[in-house]
Formats: C-alpha cells, sequence, structure tokens
C-alpha cells in the first residue's frame, strides 16, 4: 500500500500560483526532504497533505486513504511550527490533550518525553521555554502516536547542535522502526546526513530525486587558462563556474574523460583535479543558482 500519493496539486493565493501541479509517491517506509527557497511553497503543501488547507485542484492519499478521512489522524502526525502551542499550559498538558484524544496512555508520554528530551522541564509553562525547548515538545507531541507517517515542517529551526543531533538520530531511529517521514527543512547539511531522497521544489513544480542514485559529481579543475577553459567548456553546454581560482563543474563520471580531453586538445594544462560528491547542497545551487544561496535562510 502506498505511504502518501500526492496527486495533481494545484493552489494559489489570488493570483499568485504557489503549486502547480505537483504530483509525487512515497510507497514504501523512506525519509523524504522538501527542500526549497523561502516562499516556494513547502509549508503549503505539508498543509495540504495534512488537509489543512484545501488545493484548488487535485488528490491526497495516505496510506490508501483520502486525506479528509479524520482515521488517518491516528496513523499520521504533523509537527507544525510553534504557533500551535499555548502558552498558559505546560508541556505535559499538550501532550496529554493529544494522549487523551488518541487513547495513548500516560506512560506512552513519560516514554516519548524521555526519548526526545523534555522530560526534564515537562511541567513548566511553555511561556518560559527557549525555542529549542519548543521545537522538543512540538516532535514529542507529533510522535507521541507513532505515526506511520511522520510530516515535519523545518524540525530544526532554532535547535543548538547536541539537539540537532539528538533529533537528527530521533528522526532517523524512527524511521528504522518503520515510520515515514516528510521533512521539510534547510538545513541541508542536516539533509544530507538524514537522507539521500530529496524533493527540490522551484516555481511551484518539483524536481524529485535520489541522490544516491544521481551519479552526478562536482570536480574542481586547475588550470592554466581559466577564461578560455570556461568558454570552451560552456560552448560544449558543460555547467561550469569560476570558484576560489578552479573551474567548478558539475558532470558525472563517464562525462570527466570528455571534459579532460577537450580541454588538452585546445592546449590548456590542468595541474589538478579535485573530485567531490553531490550532496543536497551543491544539487541545491545547480536547481536554484548563486542567488538562492545567498539566501539567509539557506543554512549548511
Ligand atoms: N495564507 C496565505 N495567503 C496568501 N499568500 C500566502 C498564504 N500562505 C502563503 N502564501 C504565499 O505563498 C507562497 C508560498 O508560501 P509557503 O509558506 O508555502 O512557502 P515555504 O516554501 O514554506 O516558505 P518558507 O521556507 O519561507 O517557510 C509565498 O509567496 C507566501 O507569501
Amino acid at each position: 500500500m502506498t505511504i502518501l500519493q500526492v496527486e495533481n496539486i494545484t493552489k494559489s493565493y489570488g493570483k499568485e500560483l504557489v503549486l502547480n501541479n505537483i504530483s509525487f509517491n512515497i510507497p514504501y517506509p523512506k525519509i523524504v526532504a522538501l527542500v526549497g527557497p523561502n516562499g516556494s511553497g513547502k509549508t503549503s503543501l505539508l498543509n495540504i497533505i495534512t488537509n489543512l488547507l484545501k488545493p484548488d485542484s487535485g488528490n491526497i492519499q495516505i496510506l490508501g486513504r483520502p486525506n479528509t478521512d479524520p482515521n488517518i489522524f491516528y496513523e499520521t502526525s504533523f509537527m507544525q511550527d510553534n504557533s500551535v502551542l499555548y502558552e498558559y499550559l505546560t508541556g505535559y498538558d499538550h501532550l496529554q490533550f493529544i494522549a487523551d484524544v488518541q487513547n495513548l496512555s500516560k506512560e506512552q508520554i513519560l516514554k516519548t518525553s524521555q526519548l526526545v528530551g523534555n522530560d526534564g522541564y515537562l511541567h513548566k509553562k511553555v511561556k518560559n521555554y527557549s525555542l529549542g525547548m519548543k521545537q522538543h515538545l512540538l516532535l514529542a507531541m507529533a510522535i507521541l502516536n507513532k505515526p506511520k507517517l511522520l510530516i515535519l515542517d523545518e524540525p530544526l529551526n532554532g535547535l543548538d547542535p547536541t539537539s540537532a543531533i539528538r533529533v537528527r538520530e530521533l528522526i532517523i531511529q524512527l524511521h528504522k522502526e518503520g515510520t515515514t517521514i516528510l521533512i521539510s527543512s534547510h538545513n541541508l547539511g542536516e539533509i544530507d546526513r538524514i537522507t539521500s531522497n530529496i524533493i527540490f521544489i522551484k516555481s511551484g513544480q518539483i524536481i524529485e530525486e535520489d541522490l544516491a542514485e544521481f551519479e552526478q559529481v562536482t570536480y574542481y579543475l586547475s588550470v592554466s587558462n581559466q577564461q578560455h577553459a570556461i568558454k570552451i567548456l560552456k560552448e560544449q553546454q558543460i555547467p561550469v563556474i569560476l570558484e576560489n581560482d578552479r573551474l567548478k563543474i558539475w558532470i558525472d563520471e563517464k562525462s570527466l574523460q570528455t571534459v579532460i580531453s577537450v580541454l588538452l586538445n585546445q592546449g590548456i594544462s590542468i595541474k589538478d583535479i579535485e573530485k567531490k560528491i553531490t550532496g543536497s547542497e551543491e544539487r541545491y545551487q545547480q536547481i536554484f543558482g548563486k542567488k538562492d544561496e545567498e539566501d539567509e535562510s539557506f543554512e549548511i
């Protein structure tokens, strides 16, 4: 049974088309990251998947049922941003509310809190929480029901490195236990450590990739006549930029020999070649270009 099926989702706010006929499928438990610049429609898409927002057209199926079926929320969870928290309630109050609605035990609350690491301040009011403490509570709320599908919107926001590592390990552990995780994040360094399955979202459309199967690597070449080399490679439609006095080229391994031959034939000498496996950061740069690389929200 398919875990999540997103079919032809389109959404506009007024005249602004935010999601343009988005489709993808998660057929078996895996971790999938949703990556894109600010305002690319990630949160809108997650809200549509969880039926908090209606699309203009399209369908969502979760675990073989339409996302409008209230019963799927016993098996699906959505970690939203901290605006869903109540300042004058404690962390425990929030968890107890979910436990009551979903018929979960007090033991489950304590076990989950220990797992997430928020058991030490469970009885403090949320108004006294730091951003990281709020993130921990939101995560505990989301995994309390041991969901089959867990949707996380920017779960690493505001976390110090130790907390981020803990959340990352928790996500990997949940996946090993059979949970499918759809995670939106700007933190590409963390995403690389969690998964190679990435859905890049650009101009309301998606580019879906498994970077592990994506045989592209980045090569850094030190060459004799850089500007001439760049001109030659661009003529060959090879994506190349100058970075730190070296040519940065995105090609698959087989094409490297061609690049070397082309350059040598034009009298350009190659002093050094360094190979780097493409991670989500490099792929992001290829898809979204330099402009978004300078975006402050683009953390690595
Ligand atoms: N309720 C709304 N009314 C009007 N426009 C909206 C609304 N919600 C989002 N938008 C617009 O839709 C676009 C996509 O927003 P969305 O929050 O889905 O993107 P995002 O990828 O999650 O962004 P970020 O990474 O900054 O959180 C943005 O241009 C935003 O201004």
